[in-house]
């Protein structure tokens, strides 16, 4: 579970709390020794950009390597669309994550556009960059994604997925030809969802990162606000309940994030957020027959959130038509994104 820092700030795991992750086999740090405590001059951490093309598991990836679900994953490509920024403080070293959009190489809207640049942004200034693709697999999108990296800076490359390899002898001639492509620091075939995986990448990641006092408290785990949370948890909520219906454009803003003095809970939210769409015609997907959808969507967010913000929550969910709104960049930013 996690502590809400105080409203605004970051979230941080409690002392000694286990976490929560996505799925069972999140390498949080539930059975780590106790940690003891480092003088600033043994401390070493630096910054990982996790890049790819959509869907290749960045997400995934980043929830499981912090040990706490952060970044919201689903099977519909394109689901993150910001920067985010996922701690792990692990011995000596702080592991500073940033998962970013999958690079989009089809459409060029002012919402993709503004994707792109997330994305170069991330990969500019960081220690180590792990390069995600699925194992066995090189396409077109993921050559575009690769000849974006300026030269310098250490890259692995990461092929995930690998529990979907049936011919594992496949796999060697595969990096054969994935090391003529790029000079590759190291080669990492792995799945995201593999516990000991993600424990044995911790540990190929931590000689990347320079000795350097940690940038975070070794507790936190997001530099994101809780609002922001909030309006991702919705976001995925919405993909999962719709599928492939509905379309990427459509997006969650919150109105109100509020906390309320209670006598009966410790902690008590109220939250309104509005899902922005394009047409009537998804409004109408998103509410459902007899609003079946919405009142799903907004219950399994709500659920999420009580536990993401350890606290009684009262969410509000609406919908609302903005036609064109990701190809309008003013909208677009005036929605929170870069
Ligand atoms: N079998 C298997 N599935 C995985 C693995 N890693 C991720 N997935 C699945 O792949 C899908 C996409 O994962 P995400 O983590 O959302 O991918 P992403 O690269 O962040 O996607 P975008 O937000 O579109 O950039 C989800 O359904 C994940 O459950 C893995 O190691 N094995």
């Amino acid at each position: 579970m996690l502590a809400a820092a105080k409203s605004g700030a970051s979230v941080a795991r409690l002392p000694g709390e286990a976490s929560d992750a996505d799925g069972p086999n999140d390498a949080a740090a539930a059975d780590a020794p106790p940690p003891r405590s480092y003088a600033p001059e043994e401390q070493r951490c630096g910054l990982i950009a996790i890049v790819g093309k959509p869907n290749v598991g960045k997400s995934t990836l980043m929830n499981a390597l912090v040990g706490q679900k952060i970044s919201i994953t689903s099977r519909k490509a394109q689901t993150t669309r910001h920067r985010i920024t996922g701690i792990r403080t692990r011995e000596e070293t702080q592991f500073v994550f940033v998962d970013t959009p999958g690079f989009q190489t089809k459409h060029s809207t002012a919402l993709n556009k503004s994707l792109n640049k997330t994305v170069m942004g991330a990969i500019g200034d960081v220690d180590l960059i792990l390069f995600v693709v699925e194992a066995g697999s090189f396409t077109l999108a993921d050559a575009k994604v690769l000849s974006l990296f300026k030269p310098g800076i250490p890259t692995l490359l990461i092929a995930n997925k690998l529990d979907r390899v049936h011919r594992r002898g496949e796999i060697a001639p595969w990096l054969r030809d994935m090391q003529e492509r790029h000079p590759f620091a190291e080669f990492v075939p792995m799945s995201a969802k593999k516990r000991d995986d993600i424990q044995r990448l911790l540990g190929i990641c931590a000689p990347y990162l320079p000795q350097q006092p940690w940038f975070y408290g070794a507790d936190e785990l997001t530099d994101r606000s809780e609002k922001f949370l909030a309006s991702e948890t919705v976001r995925e909520k919405l993909f999962r309940f719709t599928g492939d219906e509905l379309p990427y454009t459509s997006t969650v803003v919150i109105d109100k994030f509020e906390e309320e003095p209670s006598a009966q809970h410790g902690r008590f939210m109220r939250i309104a957020a509005t899902i922005v769409v394009e047409r009537d015609g998804h409004k109408a997907m998103v509410i459902g027959a007899g609003g079946e959808r919405l009142k799903m969507i907004s219950t399994e967010a709500r659920q999420e959130l009580e536990k993401l913000l350890n606290a009684k929550v009262f969410l509000e969910v609406w919908v609302k038509v903005r036609s064109g709104w990701a190809d309008d960049a003013a909208r677009v930013k005036s929605f929170g994104y870069e």
